[in-house]
């Protein structure tokens, strides 16, 4: 009897092993729900076996669970490397299709977006990146998986499950997501936008006087606290009107908001890969930075005055508090909170990272720069009074400026989508039914067939009238940035008025340099991106008032 118990162990857990293959292979199951039934199961292995008077049948429930996962595992790991799987046609290294943990340690080296430019160069325009993941190097997959009518659905990596209420960012489905759109997109319409112009002119010039009061003895300033300290403060008068209480400029950052936030978008962006881990981390500290965020968007919330009129809506928390006018209800606490989260994240994290990126340019291109200045120096001779927003739009070096830092400073890698069930034609090939598929976004802004020549350097010319000679091509259309389509930037317009009154505003006040010893190419060269910009050290600026 016992020895039967024994020898039947390995055979049970082994079909065992097949049959939650097969089970999951149908069906999702959440990772923490997977974790919670596997425990359940061994323990009813150790128990039935210590019941039947088993000597070691805590060796029993080891076993069995050791056979089962292997089982689990090498079945798992021969469908996806075999011709049965409907991606076996498409090229990519083994461990790739073997396992999405390698698209996890991908994201977390921070040198995604350089990766996958190395792996199409090396596979060609379609790749398996991760067993049901094919990233696909082409402008014409933009609009079917972005921006068309049909434009697919997020993919699982958007979603985390165990968070209390829906948010924008998080919702996968297109219908669902498209009624609380319509409630932001309240919030981003021209009247809406030039509401926020004065708290734009008002937070820049706060930032003049944070970067004169934070420069040591040799006029060295840390500018990326700074712009992060500046973004933070603009995204809290727009998301929760002036009297949010957010002033990182003046009082700097204590609780820790920027680095929080920038941990739960790393968390987000590895785990995303993997939603099951994702969902077993949760209940761990690797998560806290996303509970801590959600923590300052609901005590944001809490303290912003309630909505006295409809007249009363300057700010975006305004147009979120109101009932959608898809679906006639007010959205919940928790729903509220998590686009709160949302907002804040994606509209100061963001913003920073270009900037930050574009200052580095910046002085790393002294021509540049005195470009620059010589056409702002023309536009408003006066550096004291407000920067006109309709003048800075026409400014042929500004915009090159700005647009040539978004082509080189969002180093994106594709954003993920599902196709629909009975599958799509991307390209001129077919991409099974549910296959995450994504377009490159880095790959394309530094494709010589989009931006030639010069392709890898910071050359704002490009975009003038011209371009960079007879033969030259600058394609507008592969920014990729700001995505496109029912899930694309929802806050393009406002992100674009921010670079530019930043910069000019910044560039009429101040001289700026690199300091002694800085190597542009060295600290280049150590730039990562986790969905969010990681700089090397922070960036610093020798930055000389000029006089006005
Ligand atoms: C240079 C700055 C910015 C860049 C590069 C940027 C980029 C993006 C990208 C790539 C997405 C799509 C993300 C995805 O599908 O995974 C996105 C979405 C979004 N962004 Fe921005 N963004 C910027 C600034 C802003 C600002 C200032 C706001 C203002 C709050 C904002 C609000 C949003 C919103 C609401 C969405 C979600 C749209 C949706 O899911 O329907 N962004 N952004």
């Amino acid at each position: 009897m016992l020895s039967t118990a024994s020898t039947t162990i390995p055979y049970t857990a082994g079909l065992a092993g097949v049959l939650s293959w097969v089970f999951l292979h149908f069906q999702k199951v959440r990772g923490d729900i997977a974790l919670v039934l596997e425990t359940f199961i061994i323990g009813a292995v150790y128990l039935a076996n210590y019941a039947a008077g088993h000597s070691t049948p805590l060796r029993c429930a080891f076993g069995f669970l050791v056979t089962h996962a292997l089982t689990l595992m090498s079945v798992t790991v021969a469908y996806r490397l075999s011709p049965f799987h409907p991606l076996a046609r498409f090229p990519g290294p083994l461990i790739n299709k073997v396992t999405s943990l390698k698209a996890a340690h991908i994201v977390f080296s921070g040198r995604r977006h350089l990766i996958i430019q190395s792996l199409h160069q090396k596979y060609g325009k379609f790749v398996r990146i991760a067993p049901n993941h094919v990233s696909i190097n082409s402008r014409a997959a933009v609009a079917p998986i972005y921006s068309s009518s049909v434009a697919m659905d997020k993919s699982d990596a958007y979603s985390i499950r165990q968070l209390p209420g829906d948010g924008l960012f998080f919702m996968l489905p297109r219908v669902a997501h498209g009624h609380r759109r319509d409630m932001w997109a309240k919030g981003f319409t021209n009247s809406a936008l030039e509401l926020y112009q004065p708290i734009l002119e008002r937070r820049t010039m706060d930032l003049v006087e944070c970067m004169k009061r934070r420069a040591n003895e040799n006029g060295v300033v840390n500018l990326s606290r700074c712009i992060e300290h500046w973004s933070y403060d603009v995204m809290g008068d727009i998301v929760f009107g002036e009297e949010s209480g957010l002033e990182l400029m003046r009082d700097g950052d204590p609780s820790g908001y920027v680095k929080g936030g920038e941990q739960a978008t790393i968390a987000f962006d590895c785990l995303g890969e993997v939603p099951w881990l994702f969902e077993i981390l949760w209940y761990l500290p690797v998560t806290g930075a996303i509970r801590s965020l959600q923590g300052l968007a609901s005590q944001l919330l809490k303290q912003r005055k309630p909505i006295a009129s409809a007249d009363d809506r300057h700010d975006i928390a305004s147009h979120l508090l109101g009932v959608s006018g898809s679906t006639g209800k007010h959205l919940t606490f928790d729903e509220l909170t998590m686009d709160a989260i949302f907002a804040i994240q994606a509209g100061s994290d963001t913003s920073a990272n270009v900037l930050q990126y574009t200052f580095f340019f910046i002085i790393s291109h002294p021509e540049v720069f005195k470009k620059l200045q010589e056409e702002l120096d023309q536009a408003f001779p006066n550096h004291e009074m407000p920067l006109d927003f309709a003048v800075m739009a026409n400014l042929p070096y500004l915009n090159a400026v700005v647009y040539e830092s978004l082509r080189l400073g969002t180093p994106l890698s594709g954003l993920p989508r599902i196709t629909p069930s009975e599958g799509a034609m991307l390209d001129g090939e077919f991409i099974p039914g549910n296959t995450v598929v994504s377009v490159p976004a880095y790959t394309q802004q530094l494709d010589p067939s989009n931006f030639w020549p010069r392709t890898r350097e910071f050359v704002p010319e490009r975009w003038l009238p011209g371009g960079l000679g007879a033969d030259s091509r600058t394609e507008p259309s592969a920014i990729m940035s700001f995505s496109f389509g029912p899930f694309g930037c929802l806050g393009r317009t406002l992100a674009i008025q921010e670079l530019r009154i930043v910069v000019a505003r910044l560039s009429l006040c101040f001289d700026m340099c690199s300091p002694d010893g800085f190597d542009a190419k060295e600290y280049h060269s150590r730039i990562r991106n986790i969905r969010t910009t990681l700089f090397p050290e922070p960036l610093g600026v020798v930055a000389r008032q000029r006089l006005g």
